[in-house]
């Protein structure tokens, strides 16, 4: 409406946007092929590949985020969040999309920042974001919680909801004030793996402060820029078929522990729908990268159970039908038993003079 107040701009949404695609440069037909996930041509991904257009304000973003954090000794958590896409496109429109809504990373996120973290939030544009996820248009559409004033002419919070609203704005709030939450965002994989990469080297100055706590849905195939078309597949010109034939994507894990990030501590999440195989693929995982901890979860369960997969074994985090009936969120217990384990493992590196 003209005239009407301007909507502050969030300080939850950052000032760059990732939905769109970047067309200028996504596309480069010089990029030989090559098998991203070879061990060798790994880096070859980020050599050969030219980085998202808004990099460098994402960089300097995090930067002054974590010197801000940095100069008073508070630990900062790197949470991922969402899933990534892999564009069939350059000018996107059709894309393989990786199962997320970013509630476990926006709730983690919640608990990080109530245990006095700082948290960077890297996580899929437009998914479940800390704090407006109690009342975002997916979940509990925030209209529910309004109603009107008696003379019909003001909005107010329904007196129902006052006090669960309060202590959220609270908590919005006192992040916001402090600093205390770095917004950073992604839609392709492409855009993550650069992304991520440049987080870890900046986060590289915090040592064992850090922790990386990986909940991303993150895409293990992808289209090469070598063989993307330009616009959008038309059927005919394919025969009426679509075959389409990704690449593996680098196995990122293994550079974040080898040497992006090698004194943080790093927790992935290996998402499995089939039980029988979740303990040993994660476990696997586990020995592939040599990390501190995998959290295995079934898509099916994930909001109620979770297992710990460590060299000294797995241990499983279930609520229980009372925890379950009350809408407990399973990361009030799994993100303190991870700080837990984050201040063991400061200890340790501490008493290895590290
Ligand atoms: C995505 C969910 C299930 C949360 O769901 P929402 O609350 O709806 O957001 C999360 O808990 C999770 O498992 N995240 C990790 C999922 C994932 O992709 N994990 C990868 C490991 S990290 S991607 C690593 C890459 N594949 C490699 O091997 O280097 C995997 O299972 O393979």
């Amino acid at each position: 409406e003209p005239g009407s107040p301007v909507p502050p701009t969030s300080p939850l949404l950052s000032r760059v946007h990732t939905s769109a695609p970047d067309t200028e440069s996504a596309i480069d037909r010089s990029i030989p092929e090559f098998p991203a996930a070879t061990p060798i041509d790994e880096d070859n991904y980020f050599r050969l590949h030219r980085p998202p257009p808004y990099l460098s304000q994402i960089s300097s973003d995090v930067a002054e985020f974590i010197n801000f954090h940095h100069r008073v000794n508070r630990k900062v958590a790197l949470v991922t969040s969402g899933g990534t896409t892999v564009p069939l496109e350059n000018n996107t429109v059709r894309f393989i999309d990786n199962f997320s809504a970013g509630t476990r990373g926006a709730t983690s996120a919640e608990y990080f920042l109530e245990k006095g973290y700082a948290v960077i939030f890297l996580h899929r544009e437009f998914s479940m974001l800390p704090y407006s996820r109690h009342y975002s248009h997916t979940t509990n559409c925030f209209l529910d919680y309004l109603t009107e004033s008696p003379d019909g002419k003001k909005v107010e919070v329904d007196e129902k909801f006052q006090k669960e609203m309060l202590v959220v704005l609270k908590k919005y709030r006192y992040a916001q004030e402090n600093n205390l939450l770095l917004m950073v965002p992604f839609t392709t994989v492409h855009q993550y793996l650069f992304t991520l990469k440049l987080i870890a080297q900046e986060m590289s100055v915090i040592g064992y402060d850090a922790i990386f706590y990986l909940a991303a849905a993150v895409s293990d195939f992808f289209l090469p820029s070598s063989r993307i078309p330009q616009h959008k597949i038309q059927s005919k010109e394919v025969g009426g078929k679509l075959v389409v034939d990704l690449e593996p994507v680098p196995k990122f894990l293994r550079r974040l522990v080898d040497s992006w990030a090698p004194i943080a501590m790093i927790v992935s999440f290996k998402l499995e729908t089939d039980n029988t195989i979740l303990i040993s693929k994660a476990r696997t995982a586990l020995k592939r990268y040599n990390h501190q901890l995998v959290i295995g979860n079934l898509l099916q369960t994930r909001k109620k159970q979770v297992v710990f997969v460590t060299a000294e074994g797995e241990r499983w985090i279930k609520l229980d039908p009372e925890q379950i009936k009350e809408n407990v969120d399973i990361e009030s217990i799994i993100v303190p038993e991870i700080i837990n384990s984050h201040n063991a493992w400061i200890e340790s590196r501490k008493r290895m003079g590290l």
